[in-house]
Formats: C-alpha cells, sequence, structure tokens
C-alpha cells in the first residue's frame, strides 16, 4: 500500500468511526429543531440597531453558515438565536414557540453553545468540563454509566479523550476549542450554534471538525470566517452586512464574484471544485 491509499485508509477508517459515534449521539434522542427569526431587530439601545429586520426559517437538521466581515453583526445575530439578545422588534421561534415564552433552562435543554470567549479558569479538568455538558438534562447530582459513556464519546469525537485529566486552564487554543465543542456534543442538541469554531484549529483539525459538524443530527447554525468552509460544508449561507441579511441561499447562489466584491470588498475569481462540486474562491485585491 503506497502513502495515499494509506493515508486515505486511514481517513475513511475515521470517518467511519465518526459516523457511528454520530449514530450514537443520534440514539441519544437528538430532535433537531426548526427556528425562524421574524422581522427581528436587535440594538445595545433604543438608538442604536446592530441586527436589521432579519426574517430567515432554519429547518430541522439543516446547516446554515452565517459570513460576513468584521462587524457586520453575525454574533449578535447568533445571540439573538440563542436567547441572550432579546429583540427590540420581531420574534425569534423554537420549533414554533417563541423564544422568549421559553424558559433558559428549557432553551439550553434544545441549544447548545460554543461561543468565542471560553471561559475562564474555572480550574476544572478536560473531564469536568465537557460532563458540563450534561447538565442541562440532568435530574439527578449522581452521574450515571450512560452518562460517562456520553463524555467519553464527546471526548473521542473531539479527539481530546487523551486530555482527559489535564487542568482545562493548560491547554492550547485548539485544544480548549475542542473540548468545549465536546461539552456541547455531550449535550445531546437540538440545535448547535457555534460562533467562529474554526478560530485556533489547523487546517486538519478544521475539515474534521466541519466534516463531523456536518453529520451530526441536529440543526447547525455556525458562522465563519472562512468562505471556502461555508462554501463546502453549507446547506445555505447567509450573507450579513451592516446588520443586514444580503443573502440567504445555496452556496453557488449566494456566493458570487459581485456579492463578494460588495460585501467583502475583495476581487475574486470563483470555479467550481473538482472534488466537493462547490464553489471555490481565489481572492485579489
Ligand atoms: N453591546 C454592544 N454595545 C455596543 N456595540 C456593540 C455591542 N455588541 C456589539 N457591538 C458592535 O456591533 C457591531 C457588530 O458586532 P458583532 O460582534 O455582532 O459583529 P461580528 O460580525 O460578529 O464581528 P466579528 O467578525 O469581528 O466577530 C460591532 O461594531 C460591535 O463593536
Amino acid at each position: 500500500m503506497n502513502a495515499k491509499s494509506l493515508a486515505s485508509a486511514f481517513t475513511f477508517q475515521k470517518l467511519e468511526l465518526l459516523q457511528k459515534q454520530a449514530k450514537t449521539l443520534e440514539e441519544a434522542k437528538c430532535r433537531p429543531a426548526s427556528m425562524e427569526l421574524r422581522s427581528v431587530s436587535w440594538g445595545p439601545n433604543a438608538n442604536k440597531s446592530l441586527v436589521k429586520s432579519v426574517s430567515l426559517q432554519v429547518k430541522p437538521a439543516e446547516f446554515l453558515a452565517i459570513v460576513g466581515p468584521n462587524g457586520s453583526g453575525k454574533t449578535s445575530l447568533l445571540r439573538c438565536l440563542y436567547r441572550i439578545n432579546q429583540p427590540s422588534q420581531g420574534q425569534v421561534f423554537l420549533d414554533g414557540e417563541s423564544l422568549w415564552d421559553l424558559s433558559a433552562h428549557d432553551c439550553a435543554k434544545r441549544i447548545a453553545t460554543v461561543l468565542q470567549d471560553a471561559p475562564g479558569d474555572l480550574g476544572l479538568s478536560v473531564f469536568d468540563m465537557v460532563e458540563i455538558g450534561l447538565t442541562p438534562k440532568s435530574h439527578t447530582w449522581r452521574r450515571s454509566k450512560s452518562d460517562s459513556a456520553l463524555i467519553e464519546e464527546a471526548m473521542s469525537l473531539m479527539n481530546v479523550e487523551h486530555l482527559a485529566h489535564r487542568l482545562f486552564s493548560t491547554l492550547s487554543g485548539g485544544e480548549r476549542q475542542r473540548v468545549l465543542i465536546a461539552r456541547a456534543l455531550a449535550q445531546r442538541p437540538d440545535v448547535l450554534i457555534l460562533d467562529e469554531p474554526t478560530n485556533h484549529l489547523d487546517i486538519r483539525h478544521q475539515l474534521e471538525l466541519l466534516d463531523l459538524l456536518a453529520k451530526l443530527p441536529c440543526t447547525l447554525i455556525i458562522s465563519l470566517h472562512d468562505l471556502s468552509l461555508a462554501s463546502t460544508y453549507a446547506d445555505r449561507v447567509l450573507i450579513m452586512q451592516d446588520g443586514e441579511m444580503q443573502a440567504c441561499s445555496a452556496p453557488s447562489q449566494a456566493f458570487t464574484e459581485q456579492s463578494i466584491k460588495q460585501v467583502f470588498d475583495v476581487d475574486t475569481v470563483i470555479d467550481c471544485h473538482p472534488i466537493t462540486q462547490r464553489p471555490r474562491f481565489s481572492f485579489y485585491l
């Protein structure tokens, strides 16, 4: 077997393992939810809107990527979706129920988040950190065998099981990010919201993460700076500019040379990726 076929056999085995594990998470009763924003606006005060009348529907199990330049309102919009930013106008719905009619605890049972600001040094081990993911659905303080299996499975999916006993605070940026994603997976969410999850990750881990996320049996809403990752993995792409939604459609429709010039102010040549058949970009100024 030559090096190339060895590498692809390894990738295949690993993918098979990931798929099997994602199936176990599926058996752990994920119920992908729909989300809807109806004319949602939000701002830190009455005179300032950072999210401006955004309307969209996300179907159960859909993968929606949110892209846009720095300061375009991606994080502010995500915060509306996980019940931190209460809209000044409009409403957000989770499976048809208004998010603000649900308790924070009910939301946490269904929506998991991985945010840009990592939690501070809580003196917790990696295992403890991932275990926190079980809290919203726990009925008791005692950890059961299936709880431990879920924690281990989530750590193994994110390739951090060898770090289980390390202090979270001693990890590298990329390791921390993977632990926080494992924590979100242990939560067995119906909706998973991630804000720039590929920050700190090397290219191999970026691709593995997106590949794994795209297979999870939950609704995914992810902000990404990397347009190629959004193009390769997302079902639809929402392009934000100055707090407004510029486009929300399949990558091949949302990403055009004109839309990228208008929103990101860079020139692009777009062609079709020979393997993924998705739009591929070459940027220039
Ligand atoms: N609570 C707040 N008070 C005042 N301004 C805010 C507040 N939250 C966000 N902003 C500003 O609103 C704009 C949008 O911020 P947001 O974090 O939503 O953008 P983003 O698209 O996620 O940016 P980035 O790509 O840099 O992460 C930014 O200019 C930011 O400084």
